[in-house]
């Protein structure tokens, strides 16, 4: 597959105080400050993974997608204009902005702004989060996932399956349409939701220790931040909860996320809702926070859990593979 995974993501915004605080003391990113209108976050050893631009409005976007080399970013630009898609050769002046060696440009049928990129510059310093937290699990799996409302799915899934060659990992067609898709073992890095408008629902992080996310959560609780509780998804069996970000979009704070075989994997229909437990939309009326617990609680009654393997997959990523670990574990 041409795509390798979700690089580096960009919102245009101006309350860059308000994400700096955000990223740093809440989330655990680690903030590099770029003049007046940019702010740049770390995740890892890579010089950046997210940035806010200040000279983009609000509501602006763009995802920078992973390949391999120039010849990978080649063939996509090929792929993509026989598809009839326009596609832009960005100038140095950009891929250096984006601390990456070359990108192209170009827009899914959402009009969401996409980049694919080779060559990530890595930082000569180590990541210092910000605030003391384990890391983020990135490496092959990329940055987290996006997840898009959509007007209409059909479309906007066929460019990324048939042009971009995303896979289908499974979806939610009552009481909502959700579609998750993957281009590495991260169980998806893209997922979009059929609400009637194009936008951005969440971008999820994902970290080491369950214990990033539980402080996480205080924190979030404390400055009134949670949108969503913490809770299980069915699918990815990721433990999370979802803050209100400084943006009109909510950032997901992740831990213990499956790994999937992209090569022998089938999708399949959810039937048992988003979550094992929790995840309680605090927007909600009580009345319907009931009627999406009492729909949990019957499923968690017959038995539904995740599998205990999922946890010896994260105490192996304990046991020392992940690089920058050492570096940030006593800070
Ligand atoms: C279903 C699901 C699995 C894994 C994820 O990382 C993930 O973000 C989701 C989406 C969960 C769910 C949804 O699909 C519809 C809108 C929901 C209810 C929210 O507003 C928060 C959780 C969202
Ligand atoms: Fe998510």
């Amino acid at each position: 597959m041409a795509i390798l995974g979700l690089g580096y993501a960009g919102f245009g915004s101006d309350a860059l105080d308000d994400w700096r605080q955000f990223g740093t003391g809440l989330v655990g990113l680690q903030a590099i400050e770029r003049g007046n209108s940019l702010l740049a976050f770390r995740m890892d050893d890579r010089k950046q993974r997210i940035v806010i631009d200040r000279a983009q409005g609000e509501g602006t976007r763009f995802f920078g997608w992973e390949v391999a080399d120039a010849a990978a970013l080649d063939a996509l630009a090929a792929r993509l204009e026989r598809a009839g898609v326009g596609v832009t050769a960005e100038p140095q002046a950009l891929a250096d902005a984006r601390r990456v060696r070359s990108l192209i440009s170009f827009h899914d049928p959402a009009g969401n702004r996409l980049e694919a990129f080779h060559g990530a510059e890595i930082d000569d310093t180590p990541f210092k989060p910000g605030r003391s937290i384990s890391g983020f699990r990135t490496g092959p799996q990329g940055l987290g996932h996006a997840v898009l409302t959509v007007e209409h799915l059909e479309p906007v899934m066929a460019f990324y399956v048939d042009v971009l060659g995303f896979g289908l990992s499974d979806y939610i067609e009552k009481p909502f349409r959700a579609y998750f898709f993957h281009v590495n073992p991260r169980h998806h890095s893209l997922a979009l939701i059929e609400t009637g408008t194009n936008g951005m629902h969440h971008l999820m992080m994902e970290l080491f220790s369950l214990d990033d996310v539980g402080q996480a959560y205080d924190i979030a609780m404390k400055e009134d931040r949670v949108n969503v509780t913490l809770g299980r998804h069915t699918n990815d069996l990721m433990t999370s909860f979802y803050a209100k970000s400084p943006s009109a979009f909510m950032v997901e704070c992740g831990w213990g996320g499956r790994e999937i075989d992209p090569a022998s994997w089938t999708p399949f229909e959810m039937h048992d809702g988003p979550s094992l437990w929790g995840h309680e939309r605090v927007w909600l009326s009580p009345e319907d926070r009931a009627i999406a617990r009492e729909m949990r609680m019957r499923a968690a009654a017959e038995g539904k859990r995740a599998p205990v393997q999922v946890m010896e997959g994260n105490f192996k990523l304990m046991s020392g593979t992940c690089p920058w670990w050492d570096g940030v574990r006593n800070n």
